[in-house]
């Protein structure tokens, strides 16, 4: 089972009873403890009974810059139920008051315990190596999904533009979902519906319903019986075929064209739109009891822009995959540079084609150069500018954050230089030898951090 870590914290007095009784019993339930926020991404923050909320709230800012889980502990009399809705809007998780009893401690443990299980499945081979990205934008956004397809049997809503991951995060949550003897996922893509074989393609039909009707078949609701339906453009679905679905849905029963007999099936539903359904809703176009079913958990996945800092690893994902070689060539860094901050109206699509198009290209052997490039692909000299002026944003973000989160320079240094080589180790496959060789250090370097990474979790008391 997955290990809880957590870094205790105390905003009041240093030793105070209360932190240590949480600790000991959090102990007793196998919680193991880190000196280090990040080294946990979950902090307990203890608040002692004398503190007022201002001061905790600016103890917790640098914590939610971090994107720590926080969860506050407390006995303070002043806890109202605004304070509470105030440190939730501050970006605290939870807000526990631990004199109500052993309930709290089962409540957090579970919490704890439900956090580490979807770090866990965040971390699979079966996310990590499918849905590429280690931003917080998209790790932000997996977690949720991965929550909901794991723990539940929702519907589910994937709102997003064009070539943002609908359909692939669809097969996650299909993947995820834990249904005994589950089904198949079945496709449908709700703008290539045809209306006159709308019915069939959805019911399924009777051998003789209608002319070519040669042979009995299956539609999409028996096909994804026991497992589930992606209804892909669901803005698309006609009026009619949305009455129909909701009924279905309702009923879990359905009939084929051309037969009288009642047959069951039950799917989790994910459906997913590039359209402002509400929208659609007053305008008409869209059934609002329909919405309310296939929206039981929404999520908006997030465009490109959004997450340029993705963008290097799905570029070496992509190389990998169209040169099916384990390391990605290297990029002369203008071209990298270039893809990070080019416009992807079509998103990752977009991205993959272009990679593509210099794999193309490409002769084989050495670095990825200018030579690579598609001659359309050139940068205008405003594109220059901005290229030049955002480059190190990204750094300087990070090392604000570190400052806000009180550590000092060497401390920064180290965790740069750790970054560095963590780095380096991925992008060539964890060959220590090439790693060691890029970075101008001594194998034995890599091999110290590597051990050190491996074992700082569990020795950290
Ligand atoms: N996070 C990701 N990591 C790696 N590849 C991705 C990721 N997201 C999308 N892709 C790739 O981008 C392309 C588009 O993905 P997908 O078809 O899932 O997008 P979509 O949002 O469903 O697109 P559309 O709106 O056009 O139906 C696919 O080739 C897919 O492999």
């Amino acid at each position: 089972m997955e290990k809880t870590i957590v870094c205790m914290i105390d905003v009041g007095e240093e030793g105070s009873p209360l932190f240590a009784a949480i600790q000991q019993k959090l102990g007793d339930e196998g919680v193991v403890f880190v000196r280090q926020p990040e080294g946990a991404g979950i902090a307990i923050v203890v608040w002692a009974d004398k503190l007022a909320v201002e001061t905790v709230m600016d103890y917790l800012q640098p914590l939610v810059l971090l994107d720590i889980k926080i969860v506050l502990l407390t006995v303070n009399k002043l806890l109202t139920d605004v304070v509470k809705w105030q440190l939730k809007q501050a970006g605290v998780h939870e807000v526990l008051e631990w004199n109500k009893g052993e309930e709290v401690l089962l409540h957090l443990t579970a919490r704890l315990k439900r956090w580490a299980q979807v770090e866990a499945l965040l971390s699979l081979d079966l996310v990590r190596n499918n849905l590429i990205g280690e931003s917080y934008t998209w790790k932000r956004f997996l977690r949720k999904v991965i929550e909901t397809a794991f723990f539940t049997s929702n519907s589910v809503l994937l709102i997003g533009e064009s070539g943002t991951g609908k359909e692939m995060t669809a097969r996650l949550i299909h993947e995820l979902d834990q249904r005994k003897e589950k089904g198949n996922l079945v496709l449908m893509d709700c703008t290539t519906i045809v209306p006159e074989l709308s019915g069939s393609e959805f019911y399924g039909h009777e051998k003789g319903a209608f002319t070519n009707a040669v042979y009995a078949r299956d539609g999409a609701f028996a096909m994804a019986d026991s497992g589930t339906l992606f209804l892909d453009e669901l803005g698309e679905l006609a009026l009619p075929l949305q009455a129909g679905l909701l009924r279905v849905i309702q009923e879990g029963m359905y009939k084929r064209v051309g037969s009288n007999t009642w047959r069951k099936t039950n799917f989790r539903l994910v459906c997913a739109t590039n359209r402002n359904v509400k929208e659609e809703i007053v305008q008409g176009n869209f059934r609002e009891d329909l919405y309310f079913r296939v929206a039981a958990s929404v999520f908006i996945i997030p465009p490109l822009r959004n997450r340029r800092e993705d963008i290097p690893e799905l570029v070496r994902t992509f190389l990998r995959q169209e040169l099916n070689t384990i390391v990605a060539p290297e990029m002369d860094g203008a071209i990298m540079n270039f893809l990070v901050h080019r416009d992807y109206p079509g998103n990752i699509r977009e991205l993959k084609q272009l990679v593509s198009q210099i794999v193309m290209r490409y002769a084989g052997q050495g670095f990825i150069t200018m030579g690579d490039m598609p001659e359309e692909e050139c940068p205008s000299p405003q594109q220059l500018q901005g290229f030049t002026a955002s480059s190190h944003n990204g750094l300087h973000q990070s090392i604000r954050l570190a400052i806000a989160s009180g550590k000092d320079l060497s401390r920064i240094k180290n965790e740069i230089a750790h970054l560095a080589m963590e780095i380096a180790l991925e992008d060539c496959g964890g060959n220590l030898k090439l790693a060691a060789r890029k970075l101008n250090v001594e194998v034995r370097t890599l091999q110290y951090i590597r051990k050190k990474n491996s074992s700082e979790v569990l020795n950290d008391p």
